[in-house]
């Protein structure tokens, strides 16, 4: 196999956030150790995407997921990078004919972290509150429990709403516990929330490689990197996802944990409002995760009956 190396590299994209960075760097570091080559044979080249460039309106209103991985897709099928990694939360479902996404790095941490300079959780917060999200998912699962705290709009990367929680936009804010540990963030008044409180979106915690489908020399590249549990965790969550037709318009929380050769799916689906959750818990063999996934989604659509999601 032809190597890359520093004359050659490859080239490895990515959004231009401290996160997407972070992320980058640990695919660049595990593929210059798996291959014992130095750091320079794998590029990092920033890609600039709809959602890094419109910070004015709503994640939600700027339709679906792909807005943070359209132009790093297209610079895949053009040749100008050989593979890109993601945060597999911010994926769709499909990838363009002619991608691939079947390297999951190993899952980190996969819940939501409570952020307060001064609460110690959503328990805690006093009546009327005001919290700061964009993820329509935390909000309906807040308003579900604390139906009289104020949820703000809270857009940004990580060191942005941050700086919201000082300037006293907001009392609390929720982050991924993933994201603040990649920054090693651990300064940060952060408070991981049980699953059984908070259930996480949909493959949290968990870095992708995406490539092109028919370039046989990445495929073998990325193969030390693969983590085959976080595979089936993840194709368990994601095909749960796709069954519910899952945008960012629609709360749904999920998460896979495997233990002894079983998977165990829980799943969340919520009016916006949080004013109804429905809830779904199986567990079944590993390698059936896609079909427990499936199966869950349509037990809960049939629960919800038209019009839920409106
Ligand atoms: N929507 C942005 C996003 N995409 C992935 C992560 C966290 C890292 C991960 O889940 O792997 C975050 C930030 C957050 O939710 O706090």
């Amino acid at each position: 196999m032809q190597m890359p190396d520093p004359q050659s590299p490859l080239k490895i994209g990515t959004r231009g956030s401290p996160l997407a960075l972070a992320q980058a760097e640990e695919a660049q570091a595990r593929l210059a150790v798996a291959w014992d080559l130095p750091f320079e044979a794998f590029e990092i080249v920033i890609i600039r995407t709809t959602g890094d460039r419109v910070v004015d309106r709503p994640l939600s209103q700027l339709g679906g997921k792909g807005m943070f991985t359209k132009e790093i897709e297209e610079a895949l099928l053009s040749g100008g990078i050989d593979i890109a990694v993601h945060s597999t939360k911010d994926m769709p479902t499909r990838q363009p004919e002619g991608l691939a996404l079947d390297c999951f790095l190993e899952r980190e941490d996969p819940r939501d972290a409570f952020v307060s300079l001064v609460h110690g959780g959503i328990r805690d917060l006093p009546e009327g509150a005001t919290v700061g999200t964009s993820s329509l998912r935390r909000r309906a699962q807040l308003l579900a429990r604390r139906p009289d705290l104020r949820v703000v709009e809270f857009r940004g990367n990580l060191q942005t709403r941050l700086l919201k929680l000082s300037d006293g936009v907001a009392d609390a804010t929720f982050l991924a516990a993933a994201g603040l540990s990649r920054l090693k963030m651990t300064e940060v008044p952060a408070r991981a929330i049980a699953p059984e409180d908070m259930l996480p979106a949909v493959a949290q915690g968990a870095i992708c490689i995406e490539r092109r489908a028919e370039d046989a020399r990445t495929g073998a590249l990325l193969e030390p990197l693969r983590h085959g549990p976080t595979h089936l965790s993840i194709a368990a969550e994601r095909a749960y996802l796709e069954a519910l037709d899952g945008s960012c318009q629609t709360p749904i929380a999920g998460l896979a944990e495997l233990s002894g050769g079983q998977l165990r799916l829980r799943g969340e689906i919520l009016r916006t409002d949080g004013s109804e959750v429905l809830t779904g818990d199986e567990t079944g063999a590993a390698e059936d995760g896609a079909e427990i996934g499936r199966a869950m989604a349509e037990r809960l659509l049939a629960q919800a009956g038209p019009g839920f999601f409106d």
